[in-house]
């Protein structure tokens, strides 16, 4: 086990400290969601619904974590999800988190909006890396980076499709939030004199008028496989899949966007019913347990996918404070999938759910 105190017994347990280390404002952009932050909690209310039927007498002597995602090995069905700026929670910021999910054999996707180069990330990391792109509104630009993406060794592009602008958050507006000095987009050409908000960062950059002929576009500029997240609608997903996607990440960007949006662990028996069948579909949102990752797994999820606890355990301490958090969840999720009979990741299925 890591270095860290043993009071760390589950993810949330790094919240706290997380919040006792990070300016207030850097804590409640990372925290945050919008509006009255209903989805935020709702994300996690609807794994707290779902009940398990665990299986019994099966042997669970041997068992194995490993699975993959488009073809690409991993330790476990538990992933990074994609968040921008990592060096406002911890000076190592995306070279902790990279060495942290290659060190566990873990999926990290990494944000367009990182603030450590795409380049230095690949050469820090030791395990597989997908690249988050918004479509930015230079197209140019845009061609770049998936070039710059395929160059550095990235395997996969995730195009995010849920943020045409910033949502309404209310801690950020309050806060009048601006990044932190020295904390920049540098994938980007933006200049490093001004004192931006994220919003007015994202209005410049990211465009609002994409729709479904540039995600056919984005496909046809790469041979790289494309995932497209932050669709929570079935017609989304089927649409997403007939324009060439090889997966769906069902999120609704951690109820950053949308205040009343469904829960990702709601939409998702929907999402599959219609792809399920051609396309991996994966899902993040309030995934904070072994249970979690089992239950989303159970309903047909390939991966799921952390955001915040994985920047509470940057905050924390740095690579360790990530590989402890990361280690919770698979330490969990083995456990779980012990009790409930499960010797490995093809056996977690719909029947170990209440309501399927
Ligand atoms: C601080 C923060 C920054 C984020 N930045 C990005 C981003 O740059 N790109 C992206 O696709 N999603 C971004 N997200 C959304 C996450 O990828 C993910 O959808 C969400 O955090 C999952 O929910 P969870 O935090 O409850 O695990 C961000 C989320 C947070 C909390
Ligand atoms: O804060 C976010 O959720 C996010 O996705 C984002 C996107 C662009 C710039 C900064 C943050």
């Amino acid at each position: 086990m890591p270095a860290v105190p043993t009071r760390f017994v589950r993810a949330e347990d790094f919240a706290a400290v997380a919040q006792a280390v990070l300016p207030t404002d850097v804590w409640d952009y990372v925290a945050g969601g919008a509006g009255d932050e209903r989805t935020v909690r709702a994300n996690e209310e609807a794994f707290h619904r779902l009940t398990l039927v665990p299986r019994m007498l099966i042997d669970v002597g041997t068992r194995t974590l490993h699975t993959t995602a488009l073809g690409v090995p991993l330790a476990g069905p538990i992933g990074v999800a994609p968040t921008s700026y990592h060096t406002m929670a911890h000076p190592d910021g995306e070279l902790a988190v990279a060495r942290a999910a290659g060190a566990a054999g873990l999926l990290n996707i990494v944000s367009v909006f990182s603030s450590t180069t795409l380049e230095d990330v690949a050469k820090a990391a030791t395990g597989p890396l997908w690249f988050q792109l918004y479509c930015l509104r230079d197209r140019g630009l845009t061609r770049s980076l998936i070039e710059r993406a395929e160059a550095a060794g990235y395997r996969a592009i995730v195009l995010g499709v849920d943020l045409p602008v910033i949502g309404y958050r209310d801690r950020d507006i309050r806060n009048a939030f601006r990044l932190p000095p020295g904390v920049r987009p540098v994938n980007l050409p933006v200049g490093t004199e001004q004192d931006p908000t994220l919003a007015d960062l994202n209005a410049v950059l990211v465009d609002p008028r994409l729709t479904w002929q540039d995600v056919e576009w984005i496909r046809s500029v790469t041979d790289l496989p494309l995932v497209v997240k932050g669709i929570v609608a079935p017609s989304d997903a089927e649409r997403a899949v007939q324009l060439g996607a090889s997966g769906v990440l069902v999120s609704n960007h951690g109820g950053r966007q949308v205040d009343g949006s469904v829960a990702t662990m709601t939409a998702l028996p929907d999402v599959l019913d219609v792809v399920g069948g051609s396309a991996e579909v994966y899902l993040d949102g309030g995934v904070r347990r072994g249970t979690d990752v089992l239950k989303a797994v159970a309903t047909g999820a390939r991966v799921v996918f952390a955001g915040r606890p994985v920047l509470w355990g940057l905050a924390v301490d740095g690579e360790s404070g990530v590989r402890a958090v990361l280690d919770l969840y698979l330490r969990e999720l083995d456990l779980v999938m012990a009790t409930c009979g499960c010797p490995d990741v093809a056996s977690i299925g719909p029947h170990l759910l209440r309501n399927p």
